[in-house]
């Protein structure tokens, strides 16, 4: 078993704000796209990382060890291209994982690899524990059923060959690689996510991911 990472990185992070995509954000001394790349970089599973860039990035992109391609307009098109750049026809397994998800941890990158030994995909999730409401203007106007809901994160891990022929089988917007792989019957596992591994969409979330690292270089947890 051959275990490859695509990391996209080609979204310009509007949400986010500031004067530069949000991977290129500082974090810790660091930027955002260091730490993770440095997740996967040094997790003794992962055999070759490909990262996915902005075409207006991808001339300044300086990353030892990394295959760098450029990706699309929307992320299944980014991951596409990062199932694309893979040369090396020994990978059988891959992880595709969120630049904007700095602080996941080997233990969850672990569990993914570990759960394709009995599946086509697995993936980290937490199940929704506060109650759900629906609303509008301001005001509470529903609620909705939580059980059997959960918040899907990456990394998202697959057989290689199943997840290229279900992204060049699917047309139209997606959410994840999960949903992708789905649409082609894929079953896929859900293996304990990680509070600690947020997506960095909003400007806060710089804080939060900062107060995670500093608390792991504080007491240096697994
Ligand atoms: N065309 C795109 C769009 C998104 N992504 C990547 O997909 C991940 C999840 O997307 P999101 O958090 O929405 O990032 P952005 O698209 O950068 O953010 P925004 O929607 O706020 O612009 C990010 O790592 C982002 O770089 C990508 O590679 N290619
Ligand atoms: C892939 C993802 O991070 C899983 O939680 C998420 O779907 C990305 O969502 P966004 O709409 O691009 O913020």
């Amino acid at each position: 078993m051959t275990c490859a990472a695509i990391i996209v990185a080609a979204g310009r992070g509007v949400r986010a704000g500031g004067t530069v995509a949000k991977q290129w954000q500082p974090l810790c001394g660091k930027r955002v796209i260091d730490h993770t790349l440095a997740a996967f970089l040094s997790h003794p599973q992962i055999a070759h990382v490909v990262l996915v860039l902005h075409a207006d990035d991808i001339a300044d992109a300086e990353f030892p060890g990394v295959a760098c391609t450029t990706g699309g307009a929307d992320r299944a098109a980014s991951v596409r291209a990062g199932l694309a750049a893979l040369d090396d026809a020994e990978v059988t397994r891959v992880l595709i994982h969120d630049v904007a998800r700095p602080c996941v941890t080997a233990r969850t990158i672990t569990d993914v690899i570990a759960a394709l030994e009995t599946s086509a995909g697995a993936a980290p999730a937490l199940p929704v524990t506060d109650a759900l409401w629906t609303g509008s203007h301001g005001h509470v106007t529903g609620t909705q059923d939580r059980s059997g809901l959960y918040r899907a994160q990456t990394p998202q891990g697959f057989d290689r060959a199943a997840i290229t022929a279900a992204h060049a089988a699917y047309t139209g917007q997606a959410a994840d690689d999960v949903e992708v792989a789905r649409a082609a019957g894929l079953d896929v596992a859900i293996v304990a996510g990680d509070e600690d591994n947020l997506k960095i969409t909003h400007p806060g979330d710089f804080d939060r991911a900062a107060r995670i690292i500093r608390g792991r270089n504080g007491h240096q947890t697994g």
